[in-house]
């Protein structure tokens, strides 16, 4: 299996490559020559895996023998070893044709945890056996920062550097990244959003001398190893939800902002899993909700929302499904990015508007609709939903056909989002991990969203790395 990039200036690259390349040197994102499909017999024999044994199976054939055989599966064993449900990601019933993909259960209560775990395992797998110099750097709106510092801490040789917007996380969110007291973690609070951090490190990352002087690698789903962990549970979910219900498909309703966990669902789809509709649940930022809908993808006015996770403009991952909706012509997805970069949009043809309503449904919730979906849940069912689970389970409500099942992704505990929760006149209680934050202090330097800034802080703190 080999690496290309979505603008056809790289290829032929291997899987640790790919993970230690993260965004493509030509600016664009790395995605498989050719995605595997997996023959239905096979699935059948998948369907009975624990969740290891089965992200074994579809890792494989990504990393296509670069790791051996009991490493990978130690590097997994290791990653899944810190959730704490046996099952990693279980699958909840709420009610007959609605589940919910519960992904919160790893250590900093995100989604994120799933693939962060086994991509800090990853780095310092790759960091011992290359020699290699790991230095992160990362953009968040909350959840993948706290997660990646917590899949490296402590690791040798790994050091790591968080970009989130000042003010514009949740409380606790901000509470587990800051309050790790550790000389390779930084953490800088832009004055900005969080489109300003990922605008700021894709371009570091495709200044080349720079991100080769400083060894910068991604943790963030540009880097393609997030995805493929992300894809494990698409599969999982199906093999739960048919061991109790005689379905044919399935679909899977999405809270969307940067576009990675959706794109992973459209990846398993692409290999074989039948999957049926692939909703994309947006909050306010809606630029993924209205492209859907009308083939325009433009910015609109950022907004801050109750599911502040998913306050993103410009979704990374969008690339990625551009490569296939225009037949993995790299040519044209470099001439649609070109033009979204000068001119601040993309616009598809009618032909191409056709596929992508084959590809995805969609549905932006608003603010009041977010707390009265978390209100009626908790009040029918007892079930305590996220706001951005909420915005799963909204979309859902609205895209579903009756007869279909579908399952919601469940991105977070409802615990980071306490402020969002309150304004339900909802009271629940904090995990010990996330009460005992609120005693300890924070380290965070707080900076201008401006590349000559942040590069001085970045060159003080990976200048101390080894190189390689
Ligand atoms: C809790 C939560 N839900 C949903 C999302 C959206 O996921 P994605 O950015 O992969 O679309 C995020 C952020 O990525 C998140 O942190
Ligand atoms: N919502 C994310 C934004 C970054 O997304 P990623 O999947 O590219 O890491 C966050 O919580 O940081």
């Amino acid at each position: 299996m080999k690496y290309i990039s979505t603008r056809g200036d790289v290829s032929g690259i291997g899987f640790i490559d790919a993970v230690l390349m993260g965004l493509a040197t030509d600016g664009g994102l790395l995605v498989p020559e050719k995605i595997p499909h997996i023959p239905a017999e096979k699935l059948q024999a998948m369907s009975k895996l624990t969740y290891q044994e089965l992200a074994y199976e579809i890792i494989s054939y990504y990393v296509d023998g670069e790791i051996p055989q009991n490493e990978l599966q130690e590097i997994i064993e290791k990653s899944y070893g810190t959730f704490r449900n046996s099952e990693v990601t279980p699958v909840h019933k709420v009610k007959d044709n609605m589940y919910l993909l519960e992904l919160f259960h790893g250590p900093t209560f995100a989604f994120k945890d799933v693939a962060l775990q086994l991509l800090g395992n990853l780095y310092s797998y790759i960091a011992k056996k290359t020699g290699v110099t790991i230095n992160i750097l990362g953009a968040t709106s909350g959840d993948t920062g706290a997660s990646a510092i917590e899949g490296v801490r402590g690791k040798e040789g790994i050091r790591i550097c968080i970009l989130h917007p000042h003010g514009k996380v949740s409380k606790v969110q901000e509470l587990q990244m800051t309050t790790v007291h550790d000389e390779s973690v930084l953490n800088l609070a832009i004055k900005g959003t969080f489109d300003d951090g990922q605008r700021i490190i894709k371009e570091l990352f495709a200044d080349l001398e720079f991100k080769n002087k400083y060894h910068l690698r991604a943790i963030n789903s540009i880097n393609f190893a997030r995805i493929l962990a992300q894809t494990v549970y698409y599969f999982y979910a199906y093999f739960q939800v048919a061991k109790e219900k005689d379905i044919n498909s399935l679909n899977f309703s999405v809270p969307t902002g940067n576009f990675g966990d959706i794109f992973a669902g459209f990846l398993a789809k692409r290999m074989g899993l039948p999957v049926g509709k692939l909703i994309v649940a947006t909050n306010e930022n809606n630029i993924l909700e209205r492209f859907i809908k009308d083939g325009v993808y433009q910015p609109g006015e950022f907004r801050s929302t109750y599911s502040p996770s998913m306050d993103i403009q410009v979704a990374s991952n969008f690339e990625r499904y551009l490569y296939y909706l225009l037949d993995e012509n790299a040519g044209a997805v470099t001439a649609l990015m070109d033009q979204f970069k000068s001119e601040g949009k993309i616009v598809v043809n009618e032909e191409q508007l056709r596929q992508v309503k084959a590809d995805f449904a969609a549905y932006s919730v608003e603010g009041e609709e977010c707390l009265q979906t978390i209100s009626k849940c908790y009040a029918e069912t007892n079930y305590l939903l996220d706001p951005h689970t909420s915005c799963g389970v909204a979309a859902y409500e609205t895209c579903n056909d009756p007869g279909e099942v579908c399952v919601t992704l469940a991105t977070a505990h409802p615990a980071k989002f306490n402020e969002s929760i309150e304004r339900c006149n909802i009271e629940q209680p904090f995990p010990e991990q996330i009460s005992q934050l609120f005693d300890k202090p924070q380290y965070l330097e707080v900076v201008e969203p401006v590349n000559d800034e942040i590069v001085r802080k970045l060159e003080k703190h990976f200048s101390s790395g080894q190189t390689k």
